[in-house]
């Protein structure tokens, strides 16, 4: 399998379409011999990923998807595998009917999918259904995806697990749960965000052999997330070089939110952290973290000298949304002072629309996204490329939309794909640790932009890194330590 040719690139369905045209129009490589690579690549795989495998079962949707499948299906069998076929249909066009005028003329061993019929057994089911053509929740295939999901078969997906939107990674309706999708010429976005984490399994993208040319000049939409870190620190450097982080949350009882916040820009190397909070948090964080410096805030005239001395704000964990938040977040945002907002921090920017004309960075749920933008939760989660998105262009901010497969934004259109992360991560207290890493990294130095992208990786990491103890009972806190490492480009401790 060769690696991809841009391995970081993700394409929209409508621009790998676009990449098919120009290899079949530009490097006069047909339709049906696209479909025969496609094939000969998805095979090849599923004898890597199941060596054992004597016996499958191939399903094949009405279009070039399944036409990937009916030759699959010829491989298997020339290799003396034993094959069955179930298709949906055999209204077959095109390149798809001469693929199964393929196989049918290997072998007669076709059978029309019955609701109330049951699926013969198999070493591996192989998903050929719907590919990038997908275009609306499955109708009558929908009793077979969750037939095929209830199986307990391993699936290999060919090009994108059927039922999941290629472009989104939102599944309008059922879809296949896959073991391993093998997608074809190029990474669909949709492949890396949303459900995607529960449906694509381990994926490879086969390039088909095609030449590097194909892909010079072409559209992207995204890039995938690379990791990165801070270069070492100069041996002269003093705390003064690496930032003032300011921290201002934490309403009366709320003090473990800013804490995690405060710790989380101290371990991403600011040099120093001031919290600004309740008087009665004061207590409780400078016993846990004495290296905090804790400041009782009544109002915004005790806040103003602190904003003073900080050069990044980080704004929101555990804030509220009552008189003394917003009095608070109010004089912070007039402060001029770059900053990152989190939680209360953007329901108060939900209430009260600004457009930055400082360095901003807004790390939202999906929920929180969806106050943002006047709308539902699950309209955020059917298209977040489109989502986060708009927030940067409305905000004039780099976005972050959490969620499995964070999304990096920037208001110029550019956005990168998180794919480190796990459920483990789900727990209270994970996105106030962001707020303090993404705010420690634009006090030394970084931008918006790379402080919301580098940030985002070393949290995602250290969450992988700390979940290697196990994903349930991971704690905010638990992420502190690989924090450092992975920030010093330690990962491999
Ligand atoms: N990208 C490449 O270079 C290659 C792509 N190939 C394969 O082709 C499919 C895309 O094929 P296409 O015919 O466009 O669509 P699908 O096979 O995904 O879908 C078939 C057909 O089904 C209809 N449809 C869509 N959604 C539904 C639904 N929910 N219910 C019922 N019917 C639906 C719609 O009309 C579609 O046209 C790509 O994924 C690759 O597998 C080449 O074969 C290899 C190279
Ligand atoms: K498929």
């Amino acid at each position: 399998m060769q690696a991809q040719a841009h391995h970081r690139d993700l394409y929209t369905v409508e621009q790998v379409r676009a990449l098919d045209r120009r290899a079949i129009h530009d490097l006069g490589i047909s339709g049906f011999e696209l479909m025969s690579r496609a094939a000969t690549a998805a095979f090849a795989a599923l004898c890597r990923h199941w060596p054992q495998a004597r016996r499958i079962v191939v399903f094949c949707g009405p279009g070039n998807n399944g036409g990937d499948g009916y030759l699959l299906a010829s491989l298997a069998h020339g290799s003396g595998m034993l094959v069955d076929v179930i298709e949906l249909s055999d209204a077959s066009r095109g390149d798809a009917a001469a693929a199964r005028d393929t196989w049918q003329r290997s072998a007669d061993n076709t059978h029309h999918w019955h609701q109330e019929g049951s699926l013969p057994h198999a070493d591996v089911y192989v998903d050929a259904l719907y590919g990038t053509g997908l275009n609306r929740a499955p109708e009558s295939a929908a009793a077979l995806i969750e037939q095929i999901n209830a199986s307990g078969v391993p699936v290999l997906a060919l090009d994108v697990p059927s039922g999941l939107n290629a472009d989104t990674g939102d599944c309008p309706g059922a879809a296949i749960n896959a073991q391993l999708t093998v997608s074809f010429i190029a990474a669909k976005r949709g492949l890396y965000t949303g459900h995607a984490a529960t449906k694509v399994g381990a994926l490879q993208i086969d390039t088909l052999g095609l030449p590097d040319i194909l892909w010079q000049g072409m559209p992207t939409d995204a890039t995938l997330l690379e990791a990165m870190h801070l270069p070492p620190r100069t041996r002269d450097a003093h705390k003064g070089d690496s930032g003032h982080v300011l921290a201002i949350g934490g309403d009366h009882g709320t003090a473990g939110a800013i804490r995690l916040c405060g710790e989380a820009a101290l371990r991403s190397g600011a040099g120093l952290v001031s919290v600004a909070t309740r008087g009665d948090n004061l207590i409780a964080l400078n016993s846990a973290r004495p290296e905090l410096m804790a400041h009782a805030v009544h109002g915004p005239q005790e806040l103003q000298p602190l904003l003073e001395r900080a050069t990044v704000l980080g704004v929101g964990p555990g804030l509220g949304q009552g008189a003394w938040g917003h009095a608070l977040w109010l004089t912070a945002l007039d402060s001029g002072k770059p900053l990152v907002l989190d939680a209360d921090g953007l329901n108060l920017l939900a209430r009260e629309t600004r457009s930055f004309t400082v360095p901003a960075v807004l790390t939202p749920h999906p929920g929180e996204a969806a106050r943002l933008l006047d709308t539902t939760t699950a309209a955020i989660q059917r298209d977040r490329f489109a989502a986060a998105r708009a927030l940067a262009q409305r905000y004039h901010a780099v976005v972050v939309l959490k969620g499995a497969g964070s999304l990096i934004a920037h208001p110029d259109g550019r956005l990168d794909v998180c794919t480190w992360g796990n459920p483990g991560m789900g727990s209270g207290g994970m996105g106030d640790l962001l707020t303090g890493i993404v705010a420690a990294l634009m006090a030394q130095g970084c931008s918006a932009w790379d402080a919301a992208r580098m940030g985002v990786g070393l949290h995602a990491r250290a969450g992988d890194l700390a979940a290697r103890l196990g994903e349930r009972g991971l704690l905010a806190s638990d992420l502190l330590e690989p924090l450092r490492t992975l920030g010093n480009g330690l990962e491999h401790v």
